[in-house]
């Protein structure tokens, strides 16, 4: 042992000075772990955007949202974790064998014409067009919401983010309203494997009729969805009749909304609703599809919302400090939608972000202003407070019918 001139041996002068380093890192690392843990997952590959770019409702949507995300350096606030396909088991755990195989058969012919009528059969036309790929987008975009729920189940995350999911009209047996493989369903019943009462919520401007579908008989799984509900608007469902049935009665709330409606209406509403819905449910994890085909300035030129308002219901959720699975959905304004989702992102983050647009690929579809803000319209708002207070009304009187306590 050397000897220093205080007589400490430097060997044990060393050995704590080595102990103090090693404590000070086992102390970083746990807070870095703490932080990791805390930190939001954003789901997200090259491969997942460059096939969502694809899709012909939507095109190049997925690459404006997520460069937009990364230009405001949102990406290094979180955990980007890698998806990957969903499995047949894992889609057959919701949709028939004989949907999913067909769509993997004509997915690959682009001489589809000659399936036409079984295509048909299948809700393969018109608004779900046969693309190429097809059955490889359904299955990226899927296993992506597949994975999120994943990683809330591991407990490595508090939030977890797919903005390439949100799919909500997809049904078992047949494609629907541009979804093909419900992504939110699949998600759901992953969480299921852990949680015992899961909340989804619907901001959508459609109602979520095939989440709502999968789950209507269940009281395990309570639906919420916003909408607009409207003679001849798709899907047509979603009224305040809509419950839910048998074990699931009252588990199914519906708030079907007219156009024009503001965030000034849209989201008290929805806060005083999800309020009740936390204290008679109990929800142990969230699902929040984020649908941005409400905004003003959306070729659906139905609701009037803005980023903000779609924000103060997503903070509202966050509050709660559940594990919360946040998706995207509809959107048709790709700007906006981009605007919107890198919004949404930064509030996950608890980052702040500015309201210039920062330079990137996209830069130029941002124009004139160049602003984050989505600003809204003038257009007339058919929501009467009488209309929104019966509509409150009916929706509190059936949750109240709800009971998770040992009744
Ligand atoms: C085909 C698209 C999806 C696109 N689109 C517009 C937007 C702008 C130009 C066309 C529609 O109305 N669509 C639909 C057509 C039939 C049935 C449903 C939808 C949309 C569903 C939805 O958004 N659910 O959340
Ligand atoms: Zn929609």
């Amino acid at each position: 042992l050397g000897i220093n001139k205080l007589g400490h041996s430097t060997q044990s002068k060393n050995s704590v000075d080595q102990n103090e380093k090693q404590r000070k890192e086992k102390h970083l690392d746990t807070v870095v772990q703490k932080n990791k843990s805390q930190k939001v997952v954003y789901i997200y590959s090259k491969e997942l955007i460059q096939i969502c770019d694809q899709m012909q409702k939507i095109p190049c949507r997925a690459s404006m949202v997520h460069s937009l995300i990364e230009a405001y350096g949102l990406t290094r606030y979180m955990r980007v974790v890698e998806p990957r396909e969903a499995t047949e088991r894992e889609v057959n755990a919701f949709h028939d064998l004989d949907y999913i195989e067909f769509l993997k058969k004509i997915s690959n012919h682009d001489d589809s014409e000659k399936f036409e009528d079984e295509a048909t059969h299948y809700g393969l036309s018109y608004d779900c067009p046969l693309q190429l790929g097809l059955h490889k987008y359904a299955t990226m975009s899927s296993g992506a919401t597949i994975v999120a729920a994943e990683c809330l189940l591991q407990e490595t995350c508090k939030v977890a983010i797919n903005w390439c999911g949100g799919w909500h009209h997809a049904a078992k047996d047949h494609a629907s309203g541009f979804c093909y493989i419900n992504d939110i369903v699949l998600g759901i019943l992953k969480l299921k494997e852990k949680y015992d009462r899961i909340l989804y919520v619907d901001l959508d401007l459609h109602h979520g009729d095939g989440v709502e579908d999968a789950f209507s008989a269940t009281s395990k799984v309570m639906t919420v969805s916003f909408h607009k509900y409207l003679t001849g608007f798709f899907p047509g469902t979603g009224s305040l009749e809509d419950i839910g049935i048998g074990k699931g009665q009252y588990y199914t709330v519906n708030v079907p909304l007219l156009d024009g409606i503001k965030d000034t209406e849209f989201t008290p509403l929805v806060c005083r609703i999800l309020n009740k819905v936390k204290e008679t449910f109990r929800p142990e994890v969230v699902v929040c599809q984020c649908g941005a085909d409400g905004l003003a300035g959306d070729p659906m030129e139905s609701f009037n919302l803005t980023h903000k308002g779609l924000g103060k219901c997503l903070y509202f959720l966050l509050q709660w400090n559940l594990p919360t699975l946040v998706l995207g959905g509809g959107g048709y304004n790709l700007s906006n939608t981009a605007r919107c989702w890198a919004f949404l992102t930064a509030l996950a983050t608890g980052k702040q972000i500015p309201t210039e647009i920062p330079d990137h690929k996209y830069f130029i579809e941002y124009g004139p202003d160049y602003e984050l803000e989505v600003y809204p319209g003038n257009r007339k708002n058919h929501n009467t407070a009488h209309y929104l207070r019966q509509v409150y009304g009916a929706v509190l009187n059936n949750i109240s019918k709800i009971c998770t306590e040992k009744c």
